[in-house]
């Protein structure tokens, strides 16, 4: 196709989110330039890349401008970027999914205009009287809702719309949009006499055998009394200020906002879901620094949702202390006594179906006898069991092995990435990476038994032999720390290579070959209760080839100044893990600043590698850092890949690189057991006592 006739499609699809051209032109230019005109990947799914990158660039000039706030009153005028994407994605993925779509815009159009009463605001299209798909989506109405004729509206009423989602049966990955799409569907707004207006919306979530979530957004509550009690339906349900949440015997939890003394002010007009969402996600993100796209509002609600069931079902969750329990691995262990969590999966599938096609069918008149019936064979489960330590957090389960010995875990919260505690300056930021191209690794394939072990052909040969050589600071961050007037000479730090992935700016997707580490977790892993005296630590309990990505180190990402304090504070005893240093690159800088130098610290929050234990030879795990988002090398991941084939039920482990006889670092070392035939604290130890009872030094 001619360049210009890509151009003139490129006009369209911006323009159908009312963009202007003369905005979309500079940015269109600019990924031209930095695609080197591969059209491929700016026209895909429908001019995505244009879109974001567009919307980006907004934002981005926003908060230049100080206008940092995304949230904009304006519902009447800014198309919704994610749901627009969110609607292009059902679009593009399936086409039984399109006509459902469409049948329910016909279906809201149908109901709205059989159900919509004389003194319903006005709806507005453009002047064409068309009417925008992500508007009707967002609104659960056949156009957009005007910000005047709400505030006008004395007694505006809406009619709320039946769920016309067809929710289907999910795992986590397609969980989000549906939430998504859940929450659009389920917002209402209802006045009363009184001239309030309650918005609310209603999510249901079933949980299933596998951790599936089986969700439904319903307007079967949208006739709220104008109190703040708490629904009598429902078994179990408490109310906090104008925040309701509610579960059922069924397995089911509603969480409901209530937002009525802050809209009783006669000045408010509807803001947009999606635009509310959007700030309060970017507010978390600039106040709370939690790190990485990753955070959502929707994933926070959803955690409430699932909290709430936890907290009802698990005494032990109350005291934040996972405790072991013995049935729970029986349940899933094959005859080999491994532990095998898809075993189950296949014997739920039909139900799930069946349960989908319930909520499917629900009216809007609340949960239906069908619902109810079908939700009866829906085991309600704990979410956070013992097959399962990381909650649901990651792809796949790490279960707590099955021992009698066990004790208790060390109350930690599962965390999947990073987040930042305090004053790490990590920005990620797409502008920084804008330019930048990634330098892909080339993955491989081990072999077609274990199509999802990639390894990174660069490591392949060498991985045993990385961690040979130091760098020395001029001026190292963790002496200054000890001692800032008189620090000593840099220690040294191990030079590593580093990997490289692909990041959203490179114009790929999640599937591209060169993104193995943030994909996550894949590997059967469990947490065990060691013999030897380290306390907790971690198996695979499957075979890994050499150099499999096994897990990311995960943690708090405090400053080394930070990481100093905390340290000074606890005195060393009530430490669990051991932080890391992200020093990989600190060699190469002359000075680096104090809240430069950073670490992980898993020990409040953490994922599966703060089990792994230490070894000081021959560890068959090596820490590799990993850049994705930053390129500054101050922040980036720690990924371990394993350093030969490993056996399944082997413990994992990895050398933390400790200096046992560092008697002034501020985490105390511990006394070894690696047991390792080149272990330094034995060597340290045996060296001590030969000098102890050697006539000349001993005293
Ligand atoms: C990252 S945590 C590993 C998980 C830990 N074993 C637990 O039970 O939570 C590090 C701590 O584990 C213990 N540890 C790790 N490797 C060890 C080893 N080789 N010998 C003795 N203790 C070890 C030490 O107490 C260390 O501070």
């Amino acid at each position: 196709m001619a360049p210009d006739v890509k151009v003139r499609r490129a006009f369209a699809a911006t323009r159908a989110l009312g963009i202007p051209d003369e905005e979309v032109k500079p940015i269109l230019k600019q990924l031209l330039k930095v695609y080197n005109k591969n059209w491929e990947l700016i026209e895909g799914e429908n001019f995505r890349t244009l879109i974001d990158t567009y919307y980006e660039s907004k934002e981005d000039k926003n908060i230049g401008d100080g206008n940092g706030s995304t949230a904009r009153q304006d519902g009447c005028e800014r198309p919704s970027k994610r749901l627009h994407l969110e609607w292009q994605e059902n679009q593009h993925s399936n086409s039984t999914k399109q006509s459902s779509s469409s049948n329910f815009l016909m279906k809201s159009e149908e109901m709205a205009s059989r159900k919509a009463p004389v003194s319903s605001p006005t709806l507005c299209g453009n002047s064409t009287g068309e009417l925008g798909l992500g508007q009707i989506l967002e609104e659960g109405l056949p156009g957009k809702i005007c910000k005047k004729e709400l505030g006008r509206a004395k007694a505006c009423s809406i009619t709320t719309l039946p769920p016309l989602i067809e929710p289907t049966r999910l795992g986590h990955s397609g969980m989000c949009s549906l939430l998504h799409a859940a929450i659009r569907l389920g917002t209402w707004a209802k006045a009363y006499s009184s001239k309030e207006v309650d918005y609310a919306f209603d999510m249901y979530i079933w949980v299933n055998e596998r951790n599936n979530f089986l969700m439904s957004a319903s307007s079967s509550h949208a006739d709220v009394e104008d109190k703040d009690d708490c629904p009598a339906s429902n078994d179990h349900s408490s109310c906090r200020g104008h925040i309701n949440i509610a579960s059922s015997p069924l397995g089911e939890v509603k969480l409901s906002l209530n937002c009525k003394q802050a809209l009783a002010q006669r000045k408010f007009q509807r803001p947009k879901l999606d635009a509310v969402l959007k700030f309060v996600e970017d507010k978390y993100l600039r106040s709370f620094k939690i790190v990485g796209s990753q955070f959502s509002v929707i994933k926070l609600l959803k955690d409430i949702c699932e909290s709430y069931l936890d907290f009802g079902s698990n005494p032990f969750e109350r005291s934040g202390v996972i405790k072991s329990s013995p049935d729970i691995i029986r349940n899933v262990s094959n005859s080999n006594g491994i532990t095998d969590l898809n075993t189950k999966s296949q014997s739920y599938s039909g139900r799930d179906s069946e349960v989908s096609n319930s909520i499917a069918s629900t009216s809007s008149s609340g949960p239906t006898n069908a619902r109810r019936r079908h939700c009866n064979s829906v085991r309600k489960v704990r979410f956070s069991d013992l097959t399962d330590i990381t909650k649901g957090a990651e792809k796949v389960k790490i279960s707590l092995a099955d021992d009698p010995s066990n004790g208790l875990l060390p109350p930690f919260n599962y965390i999947p990435h990073n987040i930042i505690y305090q004053s790490a300056p990590v920005q990620i930021s797409l502008a920084v990476l804008r330019m930048r191209t990634a330098v892909p690794v080339v993955w491989v394939t081990v072999s077609p038994q274990n199509c999802h072990v990639l390894v990174p052909v660069k490591l392949v040969g060498s991985l045993p032999t990385l961690q040979q050589d130091f760098v020395y600071c001029q001026d190292c961050p963790i002496e200054r720390s000890r001692n800032e007037s008189r620090p000593e000479k840099c220690k040294g730090h191990l030079i590593r290579k580093f990997i490289k992935e692909c990041w959203r700016k490179c114009g790929c997707d999640m599937h591209c070959g060169n993104r193995v580490v943030q994909r996550g977790i894949t590997c059967k892993l469990q947490v065990f209760l060691t013999e030897e005296g380290k306390g907790w630590g971690v198996r695979t309990l499957e075979e890994l080839p050499k150099g499999t990505f096994v897990c990311e180190y995960v943690g708090e990402i405090v400053t080394n100044t930070e990481l100093y304090d905390r340290n000074m504070q606890k005195n060393g005893r009530e430490r669990h893990t051991y932080p890391v240093m992200l020093d990989a690159d600190w060699g190469s800088e002359g000075h680096l600043q104090d809240e430069e130098a950073l670490c992980l610290d898993a020990t409040y929050h953490g994922n599966v590698a703060r089990f792994i234990n230490h070894r000081c030879f021959d560890a068959n795990l090596i820490d590799i850092p990993v850049e994705v988002e930053t390129p500054d090398r101050h922040y980036y991941h720690l990924a371990f890949f394993t350093t030969r084939k490993v056996g399944a039920l082997e413990e994992l482990n990895w050398d933390y690189g400790i200096d046992f006889d560092d008697e002034d670092h501020p985490v105390k070392a511990f006394k070894c057991c690696c047991k390792s035939s080149d272990c330094r604290d034995m060597k340290r130890r045996k060296q001590i006592r030969s000098c102890d009872s050697h006539p000349m030094t001993s005293r």
